[in-house]
């Protein structure tokens, strides 16, 4: 029995908070190894401390590259403090985000670079990328449409960025997935929320099926 580590990635309204609350006690009922649920920026208190200073849509004035190193700083605790501990103890670690999403919003959305961003980040992770990691597919529009329903008028700093941002990170996030055919799946997260749950808990069962076999 070993710890695994998936994580959820996303443009900002493709469902994965919302589906995740339905996922993991589904997830739990399958195994006896404990999950824990974590989430990017934060998770951990040092780590939720610097999502405050990220997301603070008073902080206009935040450069690209002090954003993507502060992204990078959050992760590297919440590995620290969160991830290896879990995975230690042989538990199930879910992160609702983690690297792919820096890649995509500061490599791309803020056009610093893909491989820039990857190298900030190497540095922070060393070497600690998911075992899995669960792409929710939803064009910006459709994401942004169910942001603006959800919360317009508490959109954090990232969400309030123009439709050419979130269309870059769209598009950053495909060659991604593109780039890690093994690691990373694919989800239409355009569909009903059951059926999100459903295609994630069968992409998890069927990539796992050592760890999320109790009651077959
Ligand atoms: N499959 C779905 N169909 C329609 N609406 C959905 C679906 N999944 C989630 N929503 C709604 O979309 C909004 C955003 O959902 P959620 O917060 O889960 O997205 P997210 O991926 O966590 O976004 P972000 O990364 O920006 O936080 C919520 O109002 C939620 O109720
Ligand atoms: C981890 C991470 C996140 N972001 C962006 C994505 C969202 O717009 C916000 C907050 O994320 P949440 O899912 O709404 O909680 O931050 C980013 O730009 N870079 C990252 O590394």
């Amino acid at each position: 029995m070993s710890g695994i580590f998936i994580s959820f990635e996303g443009p900002d309204g493709a469902g994965k908070t919302t589906a995740l609350k339905t996922l993991m006690p589904l997830l739990q009922a399958k195994t006896d190894q404990e999950i824990v649920l974590s989430r990017e920026p934060g998770g951990s208190p040092i780590s939720e401390k610097i999502r405050k200073i990220i997301l603070d849509i008073h902080d206009e004035e935040m450069d690209s590259r002090t954003e993507a190193l502060l992204y990078a700083a959050a992760r590297r605790q919440h590995l620290i403090d969160v991830i290896l501990p879990t995975l230690k103890e042989d538990k199930i670690m879910l992160s609702d985000r983690f690297v792919d999403s820096s890649i995509a919003y500061q490599g791309g959305g803020r056009e610093i670079g893909m491989s820039e961003v990857a190298e900030i980040n190497d540095f922070a992770i060393d070497g600690h990328l998911p075992d899995l990691t669960i792409y929710f597919d939803v064009s910006p529009e459709v994401g942004l449409s169910r942001i603006r329903k959800d919360h317009e008028g508490a959109m954090d700093r990232l969400e309030k960025e123009a439709i050419s941002f979130h269309n870059r990170v769209y598009d950053s996030y495909m060659q991604i997935v593109k780039d890690n055919p093994d690691r990373i799946k694919t989800i239409d997260a355009e569909q009903a929320p059951e059926k999100v749950v459903s295609d994630a808990l069968n992409v998890i069962t069927k990539q796992f099926p050592n760890i999320f076999n109790k009651g077959e």
